[in-house]
């Protein structure tokens, strides 16, 4: 699919969303930015520069953090979901999140997948459930490793491979977005791969993904488009190609340049 969009087209994008913790610090200026299905877009920039803030807007989870004040709109499917109304479990369940840390429940591999979908109504029969765990599993790419021992604890898993649990865990209740806040810090070179080609393969199903990344490597392996955040702005943003062979900004510059990080 074509990384690009407007936000006329954009499965999700945001106007003039700003974040203030405490009511009062404005971590994350407006920023706008559009997400298409089926793309993958990398946010990048130095450590406190408002990445995971603003990946938090998009499904509305800084409202878990007490005196925390998100304002400006976030339209998923042309709607601002920005709203004191807006149903946060039904949202959840078509955004959904995969973070730094793997955190598998105390389950196991099976009924850690099971768990949403049931809790949604989602399964009515034995058949349909081994065929989602089935399914959610070959999308994070962990089937093979796991098929033999689903009634196994996923705390049992190594790193990677929780990591990957938690990516069939969302895939299991059909999100159209996942937001991944960096998903690979915690993993070795090898799961890393493995993870950035489970991304690769998601969105080539049409589902959206948005990553915060430290990583400029994982960035330009896995992304079509990068946004660059600094001091709480969004100050660039385009396609990866573009961003890390010619960025605009002096800022960007520097910074891929490895002169602060
Ligand atoms: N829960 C919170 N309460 C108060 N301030 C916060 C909270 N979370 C983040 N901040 C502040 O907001 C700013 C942006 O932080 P954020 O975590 O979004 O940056 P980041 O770019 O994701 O950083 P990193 O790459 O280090 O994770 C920082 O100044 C940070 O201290």
């Amino acid at each position: 699919m074509t990384p690009t969009s407007g936000e006329g087209s954009a499965l999700l994008y945001t106007k003039d969303v700003t974040v203030k913790y405490d009511y009062t610090h404005e971590a994350l200026h407006p920023t706008s930015l559009s997400f298409d299905a089926g793309t993958v877009t990398a946010l990048i920039g130095p450590s406190g520069c408002g990445k995971s803030t603003y990946l938090r807007c998009l499904n509305l989870m800084n409202r878990e953090i007490p005196r925390c004040v998100v304002e400006g709109e976030i339209h998923y499917h042309d709607h601002d979901v920005n709203t004191p109304d807006e149903n946060l479990f039904e949202l959840r369940k078509s955004i959904g999140m995969v973070f730094q840390q793997p955190t598998p429940f105390r389950k196991s591999i099976r009924e850690n997948i099971l768990f949403a979908p049931k809790r949604h109504g989602r399964i009515k029969s034995r058949e349909e459930a081994d065929e989602l765990v089935e399914t959610s599993l070959r999308q994070a790419a962990l089937w093979d490793e796991v098929k033999d021992k689903l009634n196994q604890s996923g705390l049992g898993l190594s790193g990677g491979q929780q990591q990957r649990l938690c990516i069939a865990r969302t895939l299991a209740m059909k999100p159209d977005v996942v937001l991944f806040d960096e998903p690979c810090s915690a993993l070795d070179p090898i799961s890393t791969y493995s993870i950035e080609e489970t991304i690769r393969s998601i969105a080539s199903t049409g589902i959206c993904c948005i990553i915060v990344t430290h990583n400029m490597e994982q960035a330009t392996r896995v992304s079509d488009r990068t946004a660059f955040f600094y001091v709480g702005n969004m100050v660039e943003t385009g396609t990866t190609k573009q961003i890390f062979s010619a960025p605009n900004d002096q800022r960007l510059a520097n910074y891929l340049s490895g002169r602060f990080g």
